[in-house]
Formats: C-alpha cells, sequence, structure tokens
C-alpha cells in the first residue's frame, strides 16, 4: 500500500532532523562571500555537502565554482559567511582562536599543489614531518621514518628539499600532513604539477593513507587519473554541488544532487534533448518522479 502524505510528510521531517547526522565533514547551506572595492563575488552559494569518516573523494568543477574556498573553509584557514560547516564534530564557524590553532595542529592536515608551500626547503625530510609534531609538544621517536616508508619515500629520510623530484617532495609533504595523526587530510591539486607516472605514485600514497591509517581524504583535483579512481567523485557547479559519482565494482553511476530545499540541476543536454526550459510539469509515482516539458495551453502564457 503507497504511503499517504501524512506518512511522507513524517517522514520527510524525521530525515531532516538527521541531517549530517554523524557525518564526519557536514557542510549545511553553506555561503562564504568575498568583498572587495564594493564588489560582491558570492564563491559558495549554499552548498550542500556531506562526506563519511574514511571516504576518499575527489572534488572537481570548472575554474571558479568554488572548490578552493571550500577547502580553504574545511582546512580552517577561511570563515564562511554563512551555514553550518563541521569536521569531526568541531564547529568551523564558532570557533575561536585558539580552537583554530588546535584544530589546525590535530584535526586536518594540508598538502598543496605549490611543493614549496608544503615543506621546508633548509630542513631534510625527516625533519620537515618532525616539525609539526615537536610544535604539538608530541614528537615520538621513529613516527617520522615510519611515514615517509609508509609513503614510499624512506630513502629520502635524509635529503633536503632540492634533493628530491617533485613526486617524492609531494609524498614527503602527505607524510608531513600525517604527522600528528590527524581525522581528516585535504589535498588541493596535489598532483596538478606531475607527469602522469608521478601522479600515479602520489595519489596511491594518499589511497594508501586512507586505506592503511583510515583518515578521511577530499582531494580537490582537475586530474582524471585521481578523479576517476575514487569511490565518489562530487561536482560543484556554481558555488553549489550539483552531481556525483558513485563507482562501485568498477561501474560508475551519475547521480544529480538534491539540496535540502529540493532543488536539483538537471543537466544541460537532458534539457535540451526535450527542449525543456522556464518550467516543467512533474508527476510524483510511487518509486520515481517524471518530469515532462510544459504543455503548450493558453493560460501558460497569461
Ligand atoms: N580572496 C578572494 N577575494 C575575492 N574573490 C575571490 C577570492 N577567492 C576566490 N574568489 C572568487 O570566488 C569564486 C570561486 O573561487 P575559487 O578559487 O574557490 O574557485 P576554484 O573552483 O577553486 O577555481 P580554480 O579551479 O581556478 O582554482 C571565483 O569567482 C573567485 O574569483
Amino acid at each position: 500500500m503507497s504511503p499517504t502524505l501524512s506518512e511522507l510528510e513524517a517522514r520527510a521531517a524525521e530525515k531532516k532532523a538527521a541531517f549530517g547526522g554523524d557525518a564526519h565533514i557536514v557542510c549545511d547551506n553553506l555561503v562564504r562571500i568575498y568583498k572587495t572595492e564594493g564588489v560582491e563575488v558570492v564563491a559558495l552559494q549554499g552548498l550542500d555537502l556531506l562526506i563519511q569518516q574514511g571516504e576518499l573523494v575527489a572534488i572537481v568543477g570548472a575554474s571558479g565554482s568554488g572548490k578552493s574556498t571550500l577547502l580553504n573553509v574545511l582546512s580552517g584557514l577561511d570563515v564562511p559567511t554563512a551555514g553550518v560547516a563541521r569536521v569531526a564534530g568541531t564547529d568551523l564557524l564558532s570557533m575561536t582562536a585558539k580552537d583554530r590553532l588546535r584544530y589546525r595542529r590535530d584535526i586536518v592536515g594540508f598538502v598543496w599543489q605549490q611543493t614549496a608551500r608544503n615543506l621546508l626547503p633548509y630542513l631534510t625530510a625527516r625533519e620537515n614531518v618532525e616539525l609539526p609534531m615537536k610544535l604539538a609538544g608530541k614528537a615520538r621517536r621513529g613516527r617520522a621514518a615510519d611515514l615517509l616508508d609508509l609513503m614510499g619515500v624512506g630513502s629520502c629520510a635524509g635529503r633536503k628539499v632540492p634533493e628530491m623530484s617533485g613526486g617524492e617532495q609531494q609524498r614527503v609533504a602527505i607524510a608531513v600532513a600525517l604527522a600528528n595523526s590527524p581525522q581528516l587530510v585535504l589535498a588541493d591539486e596535489p598532483t596538478g604539477e606531475l607527469d602522469s607516472e608521478t601522479s600515479e605514485e602520489v595519489f596511491g600514497a594518499l589511497r594508501k593513507a586512507n586505506g592503511e591509517l583510515g583518515v578521511t581524504v577530499v582531494i580537490v583535483t582537475h586530474d582524471p587519473l585521481v578523479s576517476e579512481r575514487v569511490d565518489r567523485t562530487i561536482g560543484i557547479r556554481d558555488g553549489r554541488t550539483s552531481s556525483e559519482t558513485l563507482r562501485r565494482e568498477g561501474v560508475a553511476e551519475e547521480y544529480a544532487v538534491l539540496d535540502r530545499v529540493g532543488r536539483l540541476q538537471l543537466p544541460r543536454d537532458f534539457m535540451n534533448a526535450l527542449d525543456m526550459e522556464r518550467r516543467v510539469r512533474l508527476e510524483l509515482e510511487s518509486d520515481h518522479i517524471g518530469v515532462w516539458p510544459a504543455r503548450e495551453e493558453p493560460s501558460d502564457e497569461q
């Protein structure tokens, strides 16, 4: 028997209360507006995102779609204008300066595209990995060497940055990001400056961090070698999550993202194929919603 309207409403209300639930990363209606010289740029316009603990996801989108803004918010570098952003139970909008420092030191690790931004050139790989541990007052003997080994760059331990290749530097950078056992690693175009073979090694290292240490990994990337090999790829368009690709046992399925108020972006080619514009007719069926081009009725034009 199909559910009554009130039953459907009750179910929807239950789901709303649980939005985000115990997800590791929760963004709910996230807004980030930049104001420069009186001009406002809305970089994130009500972005919703849920990522579970231990996931490895890629974020893709055209230049200017808001990917770096999102990563800056999640890394605690930038404060959103409105909405909810929560990582591992930490509310990123209401953090004090002290909380922010602790969050950036203990909860989250980062890997940037520019290798120079990740490592101090006058220190060896081992010293680079030890530095965040020393700053946090929890240096542990042997941990730096273990992490470098795990990332496949144990042989670089005694080398300074200019004595390593770009791919080795990025793998050392991942070891640095992991130094204080963060719950989340954020990587912004980590393979952007590398050739495909080296990209493979860097992606492999991130996957190892995820698989063996259980750390949640979020990678912003333009690199298909990365985005087509994770279980979930999230597409961002105009400051909102618009699509998701899920991969199970090698089969990729594309989804549109339905936001909390019911908006979804229909793919442009679907709309063009059926000449849909301005309004569509919806019909609720027991297991799907039908979307049809609007009938041409004279009353429509009044
Ligand atoms: N500090 C800033 N001040 C003003 N506008 C900004 C600032 N940072 C980003 N923007 C604007 O916000 C929008 C989103 O930028 P963002 O850098 O997040 O995009 P992106 O998807 O990371 O792009 P790319 O792939 O080129 O790095 C753009 O219109 C950008 O110009």
